[in-house]
């Protein structure tokens, strides 16, 4: 089912790094989108950028070609938030991540907005059910968090709020997969799923250059040639499997001597241990591997490392880094 399918028009208020990549793929895949920002000469200017953009794009080779023309044909700048929604069956939020700053322009899109218009926050971190208090019709409204950037990151987390209506969580789905990207619904709390492992992540490595451990520049280099590099095949559950929880475990209990609480090891983890259960070596792990797939699975996986590490040397070393 194509997009023009699910919804006709749209909208995008915040027309900046994020709104404007989702306003790129809305349009690209066929939907009218109205660009709302602070004022009608800023969605104007976003306008203009946007398209300059796609042309680039497209000249690269990274949007399809004609994807600049269909952009430009069905964007438009709007005048003030309200005339942005006004006829919007879909209507994207990307203000800045200030609470309230959100707070009040959801009330003024849900104010403006049709009654059935669906209403989608692309927040980092704050809770829908929060954001739900100041939007006039909350069964329409929820969570939809696109990656940076947002043409070329394929994962988009759908977070439901607890009003959210369930057909509009399955018409967003619809529509998120329609524009070429892979839905993964989460829980409404704080930080969901990927922001929580995202910004944990980037604590320790914060903490290892303020203990003196390594620098940004060695830890960048470690985490992306390590497990960072598996990360873009593999979730955390599939690579710990792979890999064998019982490492797991051990590494754990010197982690927490050397660093306390903070690093002993998960009570499931250790329960799976216990009981025999180690991933692809013995008996079953996190995930629910079927055994006669085990050997596939690990030929992909070595295919799929192979393949990468040629696509990384084919593609060079990132420009300043
Ligand atoms: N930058 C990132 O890597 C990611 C950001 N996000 C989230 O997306 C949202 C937008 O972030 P960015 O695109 O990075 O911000 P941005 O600063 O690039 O864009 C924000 C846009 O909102 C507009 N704006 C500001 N105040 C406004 C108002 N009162 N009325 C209408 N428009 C207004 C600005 O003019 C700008 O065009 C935030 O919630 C952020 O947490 C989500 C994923 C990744
Ligand atoms: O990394 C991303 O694109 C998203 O997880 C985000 O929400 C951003 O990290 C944002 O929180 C800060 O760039």
């Amino acid at each position: 089912m194509t997009s023009i399918d699910i919804i006709t028009s749209a909208a995008v208020v915040g027309s900046g790094y994020m709104g404007g990549g989702i306003a790129q793929v809305l349009a690209m895949h066929g939907c009218k989108v109205a660009l709302g920002d602070v004022d009608g000469e800023t969605a104007e200017r976003a306008r203009f950028r946007l398209v300059e953009q796609a042309r680039g794009f497209e000249a690269r080779g990274l949007f399809p070609e004609g994807a600049s023309e269909v952009i430009e044909g069905n964007f438009a700048a709007a005048e003030s938030i309200e005339e942005a929604v006004a006829a919007a069956d879909y209507i994207a939020e990307a203000v800045p991540e200030e609470p309230a700053l959100k707070s009040g322009i959801l009330r003024r899109i849900s104010a403006a907005a049709p009654p059935t218009a669906v209403i989608a926050s692309n927040t980092s971190a704050i809770p829908i059910g929060e954001l739900a208090l100041s939007v006039v019709g909350p069964e329409r409204f929820l969570g939809v968090h696109w990656m940076n950037p947002a043409p070329f990151i394929p994962g988009v987390e759908l977070i439901p709020g607890p009003h959210t209506a369930p057909d509009v969580v399955d018409l967003a789905e619809e529509l998120v997969r329609s524009l070429g990207k892979t839905p993964a619904r989460v829980a409404d709390t704080p930080g969901f799923v990927a922001n929580r492992l995202q910004f944990a992540l980037y604590k320790e490595a914060v903490r290892i250059v303020d203990d003196g451990i390594a620098t940004p520049e060695q830890i960048d280099a470690v985490v992306s040639n390590t497990f960072g590099f598996r990360l873009a095949l593999f979730g955390p559950f599939a690579i710990g499997d792979m890999a064998g929880l019982d490492v797991y475990e051990s590494a754990y209990r010197t982690l927490e001597k050397a660093y306390g609480d903070r690093f002993s090891a998960p009570e499931a983890l250790t329960a799976t241990v216990k009981g025999g259960n180690l991933g692809l070596k013995r008996g079953h792990g996190f995930l629910d591997i079927d055994t006669p797939d085990q050997a596939a699975l690990l030929a992909y996986r070595d295919n799929a490392y192979a393949r990468l590490s040629q696509l990384r040397a084919d593609l060079g070393e990132a420009p300043g880094l």
